[in-house]
């Protein structure tokens, strides 16, 4: 079995509103002018770098937005510019939601257990319902369209519908799978969070995760649902990918990723001697760096020759604390042997680092021959969509620029031709 990354393409609408409260990134950069067409030709530099090394790589492409059938749900009528125009000047926020391309962090977009977890020894992915944001409970149904036609075939997938509203699930950002490798059963772990009174909100409930487990058909006694601890999510990590990410048999993780850590380890020593755990201590980086460097939002894969690399922000870079940290990582024995930077500065601005651009699927051969090709990558098709993207995304928005019908049909129209460059429907 090989993993693939299917990474979210940064939409022609993203933005700086400050729309997910408890995100340093986004409430911190609220009114500032974005650069979308920067920021999408950044992702796909990501997901060139790894078709390079030779890794599974897809994309799954922005949505409608603004969405005007989600603003006419909410009252108001007319031609698609007539509703924007009055979303925008009675409820700007509204629009604001309506604009937002958040389905860029992929990361967010599902839950996937690979079929070696599973009872029926399918692949199966719940579509994240997101439904603790309001611009990203917009989500759901076209990802749910997305998601049901590149894993159609029902031989090898299972694609599930978003869980109730009332239960948050924010998707693989939450989710951890270990294993001795990608064909190997794993053991599935789930962090949810509690909202403390006063603090930032948890957007994943543990009744989520639990039901998720269920669905997707996993052993009881191969799961694990993990609290977060409340001091890394009162310091910014709104989803557990921001203090921790695993690969294979490696969990690399910050000291107060969880709330019972003993916990967290020993399942994973009980159900997989091997593993190996890379505690970052908080005396040498603090929760703050690691959220400022988004050290732990990185993309952990091992390449086809062997070895692991980690795909690491700029940011880590910047930070001398977590610099230090990688530089006596490597310089040491351990099972990372390489450390790669990217800069996705615009989509760091909104809180999204590398392992939030992307959403992992592990499948074997015939599972990877029932993937639809229309959304998988090779270094033309990314040509192709750059040159699109240079072509067709905003320069810059700035924020009083949300109001502009101009705006609103440019956007519309770039996705479409994305679309239809990929041989997609557009809606
Ligand atoms: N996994 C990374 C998700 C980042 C995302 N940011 C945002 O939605 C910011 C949007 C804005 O502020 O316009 C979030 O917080 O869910």
């Amino acid at each position: 079995m090989r993993e693939f990354n299917f990474d979210g393409l940064v939409g022609p609408t993203h933005n700086y509103a400050g729309l997910s409260f408890g995100n340093r990134a986004s409430t911190g950069n609220a009114g500032d002018v974005s650069r979308p067409r920067a920021a999408a030709l950044q992702g796909l530099e990501k997901m060139r770098r790894m078709v390079e090394l030779g890794l599974g790589q897809g994309l799954l492409p922005p949505h409608d937005r603004p969405n005007v059938a989600w603003l006419r749900q909410c009252g108001f009528g007319g031609a698609d510019e007539a509703v924007c125009a009055a979303a925008w000047r009675d409820e700007p926020g509204l629009l604001m939601a309506a604009f937002s391309a958040s389905p860029m962090w992929t990361a967010n977009a599902a839950t996937v257990s690979p079929s070696p977890d599973t009872a029926d020894r399918r692949c199966h992915v719940s579509v994240a319902n997101l439904s603790s944001m309001i611009h990203r409970s917009l989500e759901a149904p076209e990802t749910t369209r997305l998601l049901k036609t590149l894993f159609a075939n029902k031989r090898y997938f299972a694609v599930h519908d978003a869980l109730p509203a009332a239960l948050g699930d924010e998707g693989a950002a939450n989710h951890m799978r270990l294993c001795t490798h990608h064909g190997a059963p794993g053991i599935e772990i789930f962090v949810y969070g509690e909202t403390i009174p006063g603090g930032f909100p948890a957007r994943q409930a543990k009744a989520a995760s639990a039901a998720i487990a269920r669905r997707h058909g996993l052993l009881p006694e191969r799961v694990l649902l993990a609290r977060q601890s409340d001091a890394a999510l009162q310091a910014g990590a709104f989803h557990n990918d921001v203090v921790a990410v695993a690969n294979e048999s490696v969990l690399l993780t910050h000291e107060q990723a969880f709330e019972d850590r003993d916990a967290v380890y020993g399942f994973i020593r009980q159900h997989l001697p091997e593993a190996r755990i890379l505690e970052v201590p908080a005396d040498q980086v603090s929760l703050e760096d690691a959220i400022r460097s988004y050290l732990f939002n990185a993309q952990l894969f091992t390449r086809p020759e062997g070895g692991m690399t980690l795909v690491v922000p700029a940011e880590c870079d910047a930070t001398p604390s977590v610099k230090q940290w990688l530089d006596t990582m490597l310089a040491g024995n351990g099972p990372i042997r390489q450390v790669q930077m990217m800069d996705l500065r615009e989509s760091m601005r909104n809180g999204g680092g590398p392992a939030c651009l992307r959403l992992r699927v592990a499948v074997d051969e015939a599972a990877e021959a029932a993937l639809d090709r229309r959304f998988l990558l090779s270094e033309r098709r990314i040509d192709a969509i750059a040159a699109l993207v240079d072509e067709r995304w905003p320069e810059r928005i700035a924020p009083d620029d949300l109001g502009h019908a101009d705006l609103w049909a440019d956007c519309r129209a770039a996705r479409e031709a994305l679309f239809s460059l990929l041989g997609l429907t557009a809606a």
